[in-house]
């Protein structure tokens, strides 16, 4: 039975079991629960806090888990990213009160608050920067200078809205770019292979996340004008061309991202493609 960490609390959380749901697992009614079994489908599920994720993962107790890949690395523990989950973005950025510091070669000597002390360290340190210290905070880091223990942070940026109320603004490059991401023991099972049962559990996420990123898109057009019309739905192999009842009109089917939706239909419209339909994708396996 392959066992699999997920988070209990916080931004990953919800998005986390949403995932694991569409991707046909059982997930926890109680947010309470902390562990819960999906014999059908041969996984256990242990609810843990999201920065511990890694840490049990790393020791092996567990056989993969889901967590930040900011998170990840800042655990220093034993374990990689196996698969990019694409929700939960973010980026780690240094901030300071607008106009106080504004490159990051200015940090040496100042004080820097973080929840995410290893991995502020080791990126001032591959610069070759020293700051008087690092004042680990367990959160709400944006509060930090106003109240005096610090200079600058460095912290999880998503939209801007908590630095903007805390009167700071982001200077240099961001430090890092983090979603959600699924993780593995570096080095695998007793120096083997990935643990049994991660080899159907990731090809079910990559599933949602092509039933996320793509849609079905079908056409009739003038089989004069197959050649143009599948050059603008190339598919993900080759798109399926079938026969209509009128031998001069063909049938298409193809996967097209649903970002370009609009656009592709636009495209196919001018081309000669007519009853041009979109599908969502429920499920997948590629
Ligand atoms: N506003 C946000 N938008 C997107 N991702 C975020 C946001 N805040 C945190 N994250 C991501 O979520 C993970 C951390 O989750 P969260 O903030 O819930 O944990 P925590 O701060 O340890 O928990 P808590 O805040 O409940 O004590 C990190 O990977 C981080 O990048
Ligand atoms: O750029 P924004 O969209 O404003 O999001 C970023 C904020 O979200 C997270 O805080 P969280 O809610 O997890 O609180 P915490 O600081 O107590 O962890 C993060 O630590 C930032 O403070
Ligand atoms: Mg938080």
């Amino acid at each position: 039975m392959l066992r699999i960490a997920v988070p209990n609390k916080g931004s990953l959380s919800e998005p986390a079991a949403q995932m694991l749901r569409e991707a046909g697992y059982r997930q926890r009614r109680d947010s309470r629960e902390l562990v819960l079994a999906d014999p059908d489908n041969d996984v256990e599920f242990f609810f843990l806090r999201p920065r511990d994720v890694a840490v049990y993962v790393g020791a092996g107790t567990v056989d993969a888990g889901i967590t930040g890949r900011d998170l990840l690395l800042d655990s220093g523990a034993h374990a990689d990213e196996h698969l990019a989950l694409g929700f939960a973005g973010s980026t780690f950025r240094f901030a300071a009160p607008a106009g106080t510091v504004t490159s990051v070669e200015q940090i040496a000597g100042l004080r820097v608050a973080s929840s995410y002390n290893v991995l502020v360290a080791e990126h001032l340190a591959s610069l070759g920067i020293e700051p008087a210290g690092i004042v680990h905070l367990d959160g709400a880091v944006e509060s930090s200078v106003r109240l005096g223990v610090a200079d600058v942070i460095a912290d999880v940026v998503e939209t801007g809205t908590t630095l903007r109320a805390a009167g700071l603004e982001v200077f240099g490059e961001p430090i890092l770019h983090s979603e959600a991401v699924l993780i593995k023991r570096r080095g695998g099972v007793d120096g083997g292979g990935d643990p049994a049962g991660l080899d159907v559990l990731t090809r079910r996420l990559q599933g949602v996340l092509t039933a996320r990123q793509y849609v079905l898109m079908d056409y009739d057009v003038p089989v004069a004008l197959v050649d143009a019309a599948v050059a603008l739905t190339p598919g993900l192999e080759s798109p399926t061309v079938s026969p209509l009842h009128d031998s001069e009109w063909a049938a298409v089917r193809a996967m097209v991202p649903r970002r370009q939706t609009n656009q592709v239909m636009d495209a196919l419209y001018d081309v000669g493609a007519r009853a041009i339909l979109v599908t969502s994708i429920h499920a997948c396996r590629l």
